[in-house]
């Protein structure tokens, strides 16, 4: 069974590989809305796949770091485009969630990018 949750964060950031008349490659800011699916069996007992509050506290450590930020200020995410931004919640989620079977990240309600490790 599928489960899937919704976060949200905040963050400024600009494309430093685009021509400078791009306007993505002046700094902008986006509301960023993260979805993360898990794929599992659903237990019996609690009637969960996994907890909603467990997968809440395992996202932690992704809003600290990417909430209220300059995302080309964050190590790894030096060209934060939507396609890198959701790999990289998905190689820090992976380690805590291996459940996880995808991730979409939002840039804007039209336009994201998911990734389920392939
Ligand atoms: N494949 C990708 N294309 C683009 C990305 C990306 O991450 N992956 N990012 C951008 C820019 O960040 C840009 O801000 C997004 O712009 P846009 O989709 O046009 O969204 P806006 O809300 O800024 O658009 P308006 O139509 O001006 O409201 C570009 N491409």
């Amino acid at each position: 069974m599928k489960i899937s949750q919704a976060f949200k964060f905040e963050a400024a950031h600009r494309l430093p590989n685009l021509p400078p008349t791009h306007k993505c490659s002046r700094v902008h800011g986006h509301s960023y809305r993260v979805e993360v699916q898990l794929d599992g069996r659903l237990d019996p007992v609690t009637g969960f796949v996994v907890d909603f509050s467990d997968l809440e506290e395992a996202f932690l450590g992704i809003i600290k770091a990417l909430d209220h930020r300059c995302l080309n200020e964050v190590e790894g995410l030096e060209n934060p485009t939507a396609e890198n931004i959701v790999v990289w919640i998905w190689e820090r989620l992976k380690r805590k969630l291996h459940q996880m079977s995808s991730v979409r990240v939002y840039e804007t309600s039209d336009c994201w990018a998911e990734y389920d490790g392939r």
